[in-house]
């Protein structure tokens, strides 16, 4: 798909510099700074944004502020549940224009970008809308003089950061269940991705929200998201990104004592057992790894393959790596996009080499492809020891690290042998096996015979530097966004 061929609402959005996006106005930074957007497929710059600082940060806390103590406040849940499924009804409506724009902005095929991305975002909308209505205290029985209950009351003002990988659907995670539970929100997008969820900010209006309950400052994250932690009158900090900046970002939290919600870095495994199907589990051992180009937090990259299918599953994996097809994403051919920034490309190079320096076999891949946009061969390193830098730190990018091993419970303890935990999958025909390694599995999520499910209806989140909290999954979505206050009535006689 040519630029030409593009919605004309998205030509129209890209042909003017994108404002911040505050009190339901899209309006220029104060200082007056934008900043280009590039398209990581051919590094042209596809449009430019306001650039939000300190100052435009606090104006957009105040609209939350105000807007939080306003009708919000009031406002039944069920007319909050009604505005929630506007939303998620007008922005299926959008779908296309939505995933053309994130196709463009992070270079991903624009059918995963609109079935996954936007179809994803949809949904969570949808689920969430419904949980407006089901945020309950308890009554309990403390003793015979008093009635007590409690009340889950929604925290305030939410300061959301969102990474760049999943640009529009990272935001809906939290935005689903900040909303449900009356919170307002500051949001600041990715530098390298903030045009979906700037285009999405004007259908909050159309779908009928009071202006202020969500507001958009893109930025850098050193200047415009530390100011968003650091705002004394932000409640609550909600991240997605790297285990570095979480953890920067949770000391200052800790200034305000304000909670945080962190969904970090992962080295996630994939463990394949003797009797696993391998016709039937090589897409998702494959995909595991690559979906995204590898650009996911939960990409189980360390393939542990028990040693009698080992040579086997590591040919087919070559086969597959090297049968995609790699290209703009809004090319229909596509199969796996570039990555996301000049910056990361080189990342993830320099782990290859690391790789190729440290001993692990080169399978497959290995390089940059071309030298226009940001792309990089599908990577299978075999034979991968588990002190190499490719098995402990996380590259996000197409590389896989395929081990050898022969025992379960020596699997088990090297699978876990990570500073993270956040997902782990499992390939086996033995049932009682999958369920047996996934109680030993010290990660958030374990897919069994399956990868990368990750639903409004079940948390997510990780274990160890893998994060705090879990995002999604109903009430524990919601738990992230309440205060919970115990009322007791003296009802002495
Ligand atoms: N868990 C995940 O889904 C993601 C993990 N990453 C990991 O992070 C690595 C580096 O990528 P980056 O884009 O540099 O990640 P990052 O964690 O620095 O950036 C993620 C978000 O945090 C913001 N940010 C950065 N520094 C901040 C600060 N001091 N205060 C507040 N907000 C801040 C950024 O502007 C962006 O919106 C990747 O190679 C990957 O390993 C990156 C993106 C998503
Ligand atoms: N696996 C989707 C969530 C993330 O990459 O952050």
């Amino acid at each position: 798909m040519s630029r030409d061929a593009l919605k004309p609402e998205v030509k129209e959005f890209l042909n003017e510099t994108a404002g911040l996006y505050i009190n339901g106005e899209y309006v220029q930074s104060v200082s007056g700074r934008t900043f280009d957007v590039v398209n990581p497929s051919n590094e042209e710059v596809i449009t430019s944004v306001a650039e939000g600082g300190a100052e435009d940060v606090d104006k957009a806390v105040k609209a939350a502020r105000q807007a939080f103590e306003g009708e919000w406040t009031t406002m039944e849940p069920a007319d909050r549940a009604k505005l929630i499924y506007k939303l998620a009804d007008v922005i299926e409506a959008n779908s296309e224009a939505l995933a053309q724009i994130e196709s463009l902005d992070n270079g991903k095929p624009y059918q995963q970008a609109l079935e996954d991305d936007i179809g994803g975002t949809v949904e969570q909308f949808r689920y969430y809308a419904g949980w407006a209505t089901k945020i309950f205290g308890k009554t309990t029985n403390v003793s015979n003089s008093h009635v007590t209950y409690t009340v889950h009351e929604p925290v305030g003002v939410a300061g959301q950061i969102i990474p760049w990988n999943f640009p529009l659907l990272m935001a809906a995670w939290k935005l689903a269940s900040a909303l449900a539970a009356g919170c307002t929100v500051v949001l600041k997008p990715a530098s390298e991705t903030p045009l979906s969820m700037l285009y999405a900010a004007k259908l909050f209006k159309e779908a009928g929200f009071p202006d202020g309950i969500v507001n958009i400052v893109p930025g850098p994250g050193s200047t415009t998201g530390d100011a968003l932690v650091q705002h004394k009158d932000v409640n609550k900090v909600a991240f997605t990104g790297s285990t570095r900046t979480g953890k920067e970002i949770m000391k200052k939290a800790a200034d305000d004592v304000k909670t945080v919600t962190l969904e970090l870095g992962g080295k996630s495994p994939s463990i394949v057992l003797g009797d696993a199907d391998i016709e039937k589990s090589i897409d998702g051992i494959f995909d595991g790894t690559m979906y995204n180009a590898g650009q996911n937090c939960s990409a189980t990259t360390r393939v542990f393959v028990h040693r009698s299918i080992y040579e086997d599953v590591i040919e087919k994996l070559k086969e597959k790596a090297e049968a995609l097809t790699l290209g703009d994403g809004l090319d229909n051919s596509t199969d796996m996009g570039p990555i996301v920034s000049e910056r990361q490309m080189q990342t993830i190079l320099g782990y290859i080499e690391k790789g190729k320096e440290e001993g692990a076999r080169l399978i497959t891949g290995g390089s940059r492809k071309g030298d226009k946009g940001f792309f990089i061969e599908p990577t299978i390193f075999a034979d991968v020891e588990d002190e190499m830098t490719i098995s402990r730190e996380e590259i996000f990018g197409p590389v896989m690290s395929v081990f050898v091993f022969d025992e379960v419970e020596e699997v088990i303890k090297r699978a876990n042998d990570s500073d993270y935990g956040l997902a782990s999958s499992v390939w086996t025909e033995s049932i009682k096996k999958g369920h047996y390694i996934a109680s030993k599995l010290e990660a958030g999520t374990v897919w069994i015979n399956d990868f990368g499910l990750e639903l409004e209806t079940m948390p997510f989140g990780g274990y160890k530097q893998s994060g705090i909290g879990r995002e999604m999954g109903g009430d524990y979505g919601i738990s992230n966004y309440v205060e919970v206050k115990s009322v007791f009535v003296n009802m002495e006689q």
